[in-house]
């Protein structure tokens, strides 16, 4: 199979989809790469270690979409990436559809076929194309957070340690799953008073065994965020329902109840966010603030951080890219329920049923979809 690898072009996104190592594991299964010019340089793998690993420099991005059966990426296509998509192409990369309908449209209407690394799902329901990012950004969360708690970044100026004789910072940690349990463990670390909230009780439990005496876990329901909201420093977005829109746990008129100065850091941004008030934002211009509260929701946190990221990125991705290559994307799904979980469109039908239901769009069961496939 003839594989292509972009440059990612999202706002300061400098991962990449490949490694020089995975280039040579392609082509050891029979498979030929094209790279795009200075697609790794950002993370520290300039062209010349892709070429010396077999892959073809290509210049443009254009020629890459024209020509690859199977598209790596990182992000999900952007506007200027959307009439590049082809018939029958895979893409395989993130795309949190339920996060964007014009994202969803122009994927249905490209033909394309879509597996989503966020939604690959094993069978004890970990997400394990998600969970090295997830890492990532859990950890990022509790960083960027204390940065923006800084008074002159636009935060109350509360150093999240507290010192001998002055309270630490309180942060409110939603969602007890990768992100929240790394964020958490940080956000700890650092000395400060943490609170994770999960809707799971099961995995509340586990948490209260296992993590440091100074998280506590509750309960997340409306009310008892409404409660806590007023005491918090830092609150950090983390919760996911696989494929779905995240649900909104902070409404507007919580932000009223909070202190001025505060930062929210909404994590889950990437499937809608968990505050009413979130919006994505850059890297460029990271944070805003919405009455009094400073709200950071960029949608690539890992990005920043590509060195990082790609390695611990492509380390998931790579043996699942072989499998679709070596097998073609039909027979790839039919034998690893791991990747059937992962399509999401494919020939201009919506199979995963939470990206249909975001938008009230038509859904094609899976076991239909595939029995028309003869
Ligand atoms: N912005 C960024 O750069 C990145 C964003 N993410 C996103 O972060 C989010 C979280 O990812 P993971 O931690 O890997 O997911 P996960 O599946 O490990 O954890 C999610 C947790 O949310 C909990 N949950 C669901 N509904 C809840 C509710 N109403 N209240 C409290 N908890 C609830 C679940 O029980 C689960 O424990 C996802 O949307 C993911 O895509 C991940 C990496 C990078
Ligand atoms: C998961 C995700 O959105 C990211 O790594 O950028
Ligand atoms: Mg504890």
């Amino acid at each position: 199979m003839l594989i292509g690898v972009p440059k990612e072009i999202k706002t300061h996104e400098n991962r990449v989809a490949l490694l020089p190592s995975g280039v040579t594991e392609l082509l050891r299964h029979g498979h030929q790469v094209m790279v795009q010019k200075d697609a790794g340089l950002g993370s520290g793998f300039p062209d010349d270690l892709y070429k010396k690993a077999g892959a073809t420099i290509i210049d443009s991005a254009d020629d890459i979409w024209e020509k690859a059966e199977m598209i790596m990426k990182v992000k999900e296509p952007i506007e200027q990436e959307y009439h590049l998509m082809r018939d029958g192409q895979i893409i395989f990369t993130y795309f949190h559809f339920a996060a964007s309908q014009e994202l969803t449209e122009a994927v249905k209407l490209s033909g394309a076929i879509a597996i989503a690394y966020e939604t690959v799902e094993k069978l004890d329901g970990s997400l394990p194309l998600l969970i090295p990012m997830s890492e990532v950004a859990g950890r990022m969360a509790t960083q960027e957070g204390a940065k923006y708690l800084e008074r002159p970044m636009g935060g109350r100026g509360v150093l999240l340690g507290g010192i001998p004789g002055v309270r630490p910072g309180n942060v409110m940690v939603l969602g007890g799953g990768i992100v929240g349990v790394n964020a958490a463990r940080m956000a700890a670390g650092l000395g400060a008073n943490v609170t994770i909230y999960d809707i799971s009780l099961p995995k509340l439990r586990y948490l209260d065994e296992v993590l440091p005496a100074n998280i506590t876990t509750m309960f997340s329901s409306t009310a008892n965020i409404r409660n806590d909201i007023a005491n918090a420093d830092l609150v950090i977005g983390a919760v996911l329902i696989p494929g779905a829109k995240a649900p909104k746990l902070v409404t507007r008129d919580m932000l009223s109840l909070m202190k001025p100065g505060a930062v929210l850091v909404d994590v889950a941004i990437d499937q809608g966010g968990c505050f009413e008030t979130s919006k994505a934002t850059t890297h460029e211009h990271p944070t805003y603030v919405v009455d009094n509260v400073v709200h950071y929701c960029v949608a690539n946190m890992p990005g920043a951080v590509p060195y990082t990221s790609t390695i611990g990125l492509t380390n998931v991705t790579l043996p699942y890219a072989v499998q679709i290559a070596n097998k073609g994307w039909v027979k790839a799904i039919r034998e690893n329920r791991e990747l059937e979980f992962g399509l999401n469109i494919a020939n201009g039908k919506i199979v995963y049923r939470d990206v249909a239901e975001a938008f009230d769009l038509e859904w094609t069961p899976l076991t239909k979809f595939l029995s028309s496939l003869n």
